[in-house]
């Protein structure tokens, strides 16, 4: 098993190539075009943070990226392969991992079960007796190095249910992250957490996604300053800037078309 995530792992971050590339992908729905023509190239290990104001697309880029929509046209390249049209399953089993807004933990399996369950899903596992057994050992093992990293290792035996707000958060970072994906999709990981949380939330998503290309949705900006090696800035289904995060504050275009009300309406909230 381990070779498996080692191999998948090394696949993601093909010497050279692109972890993620998008080419002039686009996405209509009924006659309304929604994706643009957009072109993205992420670099193996790279933190990117997408931004941009409501309805620009950033979910939809998400969905097209992970294979819940296909793309009306343009390619999904992870790690030199072609994407478009495989199941998001499949694409998960060739290193793309994603979380969700809406949480996917299992609320009445403990801490260490909600992960063993991550990694042994990953696997696509099969539920035969023979390999189960063989493979259990690695799997408990991972689930503990899940937990420790994740620091839910006091709370082993906890029901999800039971957990605070960000530690469910931090459980499932920690089941996307469980197969050992080489690029990692976090849709909005600090939403609804209070200052101080979403501070070692930062701390936390950076532990754990080191050597892994991130991407991220995120509408807090303090997230996307203290996160992200560059940032892209959808708007209207196109992808209006792509930089390191000092080069996106200062370009006009991105003033002019969001970051500067979003930057007031966020410093006037006291974010
Ligand atoms: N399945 C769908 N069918 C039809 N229209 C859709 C579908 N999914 C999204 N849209 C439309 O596509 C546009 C972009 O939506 P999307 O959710 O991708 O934006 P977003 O940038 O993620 O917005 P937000 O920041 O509010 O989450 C919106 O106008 C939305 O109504």
């Amino acid at each position: 098993m381990t070779e498996t995530l080692m191999e998948r792992s090394a696949a993601s971050t093909a010497a050279g190539g692109f972890a993620l590339e998008l080419r002039d992908l686009r996405k209509s729905f009924g006659k309304t075009e929604i994706i643009r023509g957009v072109n993205l190239a992420v670099s193996p290990g790279e933190r990117v943070a997408i931004i941009g104001p409501n309805g620009a697309g950033k979910s939809t880029l998400f969905n097209l990226i992970s294979g819940r929509f296909e793309p009306t046209s343009g390619d999904v390249l992870l790690a030199g392969q072609r994407i478009n049209g495989k199941k998001p399953f499949e694409i998960n089993r060739m290193g793309l991992s994603r979380s969700f807004q809406i949480t996917n933990i299992f609320p009445k399996l403990s801490v260490f079960e909600n992960l063993r369950c991550g990694v042994l899903w990953s696997l696509g596992y099969k539920y035969t007796l023979f390999r189960f057994l063989a493979d259990l050992d690695d799997a408990n093992q991972r689930a503990e190095e899940l937990m420790r990293m994740i620091r839910l290792d006091k709370k082993h035996d906890v029901l999800a249910m039971n957990l605070t707000y960000a530690e469910q958060r931090a459980l499932e970072i920690g089941i996307t992250i469980a197969g050992g994906a080489g690029v990692v999709l976090l849709d909005e990981p600090t939403a609804g957490m209070s200052k101080s949380e979403t501070g070692r939330f930062i701390e936390l998503i950076r532990e754990v996604t080191v050597g892994k290309t991130l991407l991220t949705v995120e509408h807090d900006m303090g997230v996307v300053f203290g996160l992200a090696d560059k940032i892209a800035v959808v708007v209207y289904g196109e992808v209006l800037a792509f930089d390191t995060p000092e080069a996106v504050r200062a370009n006009p275009k991105v003033q002019e078309a969001y970051l500067g009300s979003v930057l007031a309406d966020q410093q006037a909230a006291g974010h």
